[in-house]
């Protein structure tokens, strides 16, 4: 059984140590939210719904510890450029503290932690219907694709896109996983397949450029990947590699899917070309687990992400049902249906 990602205990946030996964099971423990903000800055959580309950109970610790909370605030809003849930989980944090602050303090401080609790837990139930409704794009028996890590590891359990993998698991259906190893940090190889194969299911994994040649030898019949940010058009930001398998599932007719909560989307993004993308440490390109596989002196660009264009894009599961073509319009039907 996969150890849960974010846990909150005798009010003190504890993180599994992703970047020890699968080595090792360790946790780090934060007890405010400037050691919330180094974890989510150096990896130890990561994942965009996973990052924003971590902020969320980075806030919690902010207001029950005293100080300056706009300014913790801002340190968790920098942590990370990219996943929108961060910035949506801290202003909803902010908001609440705001509204409770000439509150009795222990009072304001309880307030603060059932929300961080209920974000939570609300992601939780997100990702089973983000898994309800995106099993349907899955046959009885088949393969799919995914890059990087949207499970259980980068959300506050079950996942988005292999929330799907679990979903169709729970249908019957028997679905043969690839995962690409997700350069340069590997969630692939280190976290996905970990995290399917705890749980017992059927994955292998390849290198990202195996993706292309792999849909040219044996039918995939879907890739799936999960989201850091969705612009109002639906172009999609997601780990750096998620383009080109894009691109290869697009030549190869394969349907090409984006399973993401609501708090993914960024309507005040016009379209990708408005997501920031985080550009990370050439050390993570140049050393794997610190060994070095090249000079140091290598020159090494390192984006965290890329975007994926609308038109690449077969559909975008949500908890609110998969939303197709015309991604704009249907995107805007579907927030407004929501709120
Ligand atoms: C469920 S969204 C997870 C999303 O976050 C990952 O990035 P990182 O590992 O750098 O936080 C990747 O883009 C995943 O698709």
């Amino acid at each position: 059984m996969l150890p849960e990602t974010i846990k909150w205990e005798d009010k003190k946030l504890t993180l599994l140590d992703q970047r020890l996964l699968p080595f090792e099971l360790r946790r780090v423990v934060c007890e405010s939210a400037e050691e919330t903000a180094r974890a989510i800055k150096e990896m130890v959580v990561r994942g965009a719904p996973a990052i924003g309950v971590a902020a969320a109970y980075g806030l919690a610790l902010a207001a029950a510890n005293g100080g300056d909370f706009d300014e913790a605030a801002k340190l968790l809003a920098a942590s990370r450029p990219t996943a929108v849930n961060l910035f949506w989980a801290v202003e909803r944090m902010k908001d609440l503290y705001h509204a409770n602050k000439d509150k009795p303090n222990d009072e304001m401080c309880r307030v603060m932690e059932a929300e961080a609790v209920k974000i939570h837990n609300e992601d939780i139930e997100i990702n089973r219907k983000i898994g309800f409704y995106g099993q349907s794009v899955l046959p009885r028996t088949g393969a799919a694709l995914t890059h990087c890590n949207a499970g259980a590891l980068a959300t506050a359990g079950y996942g988005t896109a292999l929330g799907v993998f679990r979903a169709a698991a729970e249908a019957g259906k028997e679905i043969k996983i690839f995962a690409d190893e997700t350069r340069p940090r590997l969630q692939g190889a280190l976290l996905t397949s970990f995290e399917l194969s705890s749980d017992g299911f059927d994955v292998t994994v390849i290198t990202d450029s195996t993706a292309a040649f792999l849909m040219s030898r044996r039918k995939i019949d879907a890739v799936i990947t999960g989201a850091d940010r969705i612009a109002a058009n639906g172009d999609a930001a997601n780990k750096i590699g998620t383009y080109s398998l894009a691109i290869a599932a697009r030549f190869h007719g394969v349907p090409f899917y984006v399973a993401a909560p609501l708090s993914t989307f960024d309507l005040k993004c016009a379209s990708g070309a408005d997501i920031p993308i985080e550009y990370r440490d050439g050390r993570e390109v140049r050393e794997l687990r610190g060994v070095k596989v090249m000079p140091e002196d290598t020159d090494v660009w390192n984006p965290s992400f890329d975007v994926t264009p609308r038109s690449l894009i077969t559909g975008i599961i949500t908890e609110r049902g998969i939303i197709r073509a015309p991604l704009a319009e249907n995107i805007k039907k579907t927030i407004e249906e929501d709120r």
